[in-house]
């Protein structure tokens, strides 16, 4: 059974689309990364998806119970980071972990400790008194704590130092390891790319990819630099294979898709005195999304909606 589950899941606000049907699976145990600009419809999803929202068609489940009809039962199951954390102000961190873990009907809140050391928040003063990133890090604390076999994050790592950002990272991929699954919605693709399995990417309330981290990255172009060491025989610009070449005096750059030896056995009569060949980055997927979308005019934009399984 998949953790999350949704089928042709909507959601219209009076001034227009939150959410496009979306119909995706997201397996136990994966580290799904959701990608989008701001107003693309991130919280729109995690919240329409946890039932805070009602959605204006089509449902969604997760491990199997309606996230409308059966909330109760489905938060049972989820820690939650919402985008913006709000904390009662007069009582202190600890005091909140102590309540929140009696409301789930345990006093331990030893894992809550442990978050909280590693992310270096001192529970002791009022929450009042904290700053947003120490806010933050109360609001992840919170999630992480009961160890909830679904983490459901808007943009954990808001507002976070490098270090603390590091550390949450390090959390979910144990979590991850324990068998947890992570619904991890960010725009901030270099972090994304650090932890998740797969990667859905949303723009404009649609879903617009899905795929594997490495299948993404690896059907993208990969970078090409060459500075020659004496003016080239060869045409790199018109291989088959490679894209947007440029000449400027002895530099070459453009887009090679291929393998690195067909480019390899082209360049090897030649001298050289540097060549790269980087590999795409999320970020290249993910702003190639965009450029294609500006490329197209607005009638023929959004497309189809992937059915992921
Ligand atoms: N309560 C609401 N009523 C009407 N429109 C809304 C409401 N909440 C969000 N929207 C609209 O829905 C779209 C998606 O917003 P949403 O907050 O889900 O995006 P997001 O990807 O989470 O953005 P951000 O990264 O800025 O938080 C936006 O156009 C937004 O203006």
């Amino acid at each position: 059974m998949n953790a999350i589950e949704t089928s042709g899941l909507s959601k219209l606000y009076r001034r227009g689309v939150g959410l496009h049907p979306l119909s995706l699976g997201i397996a136990a145990g994966e580290i799904f990364g959701f990608l989008g600009p701001n107003g693309a419809g991130k919280t729109t999803t995690i919240r329409t998806l946890l039932g805070f929202l009602h959605p204006t068609g089509g449902e969604a489940r997760i491990f199997g119970r309606d996230v409308w009809r059966e909330r109760e039962a489905v938060h049972a199951r989820v820690g939650y980071l919402p985008g913006e954390v709000h904390l009662p102000r007069d009582l202190s961190a600890r005091e909140l972990l102590e309540r929140c873990a009696r409301l789930r009907g345990t006093h331990d809140i030893t894992y809550g400790l442990e978050v909280a050391r590693r992310l270096e928040l001192d529970i002791a003063p009022r929450l009042g008194t904290l700053s947003k990133g120490n806010r933050q890090k109360v609001g992840l604390v919170l999630a992480l704590m009961p160890r909830p076999d679904l983490l459901m994050l808007d943009e954990p790592t808001d507002g976070l130092d490098p270090l603390a950002q590091e550390t949450v990272l390090e959390l979910l991929r144990e979590a991850r390891a324990e068998g947890r699954t992570v619904f991890l919605s960010s725009h901030v693709l270099s972090e994304v790319e650090r932890v998740a399995d797969r990667v859905g990417i949303i723009r404009r309330g649609q879903l617009v990819r899905v795929d594997e981290l490495a299948v993404l990255t690896a059907s993208l172009p990969q970078r090409v630099q060459v500075r020659f060491a004496a003016p080239p025989r060869v045409n790199l610009a018109a291989l088959p294979g490679m894209a947007e070449g440029r000449t400027q005096g002895l530099d070459f750059q453009g887009l090679w898709r291929g393998g690195a030896d067909a480019l390899i056995r082209a360049l090897a009569p030649e001298p050289l005195v540097s060549f790269s060949l980087v590999p795409s980055t999320l970020e290249d997927a993910f702003l190639g999304e965009y450029r294609l979308d500006e490329d197209r005019p607005d009638s023929e934009r959004g497309g189809e909606v992937p059915h992921v399984a």
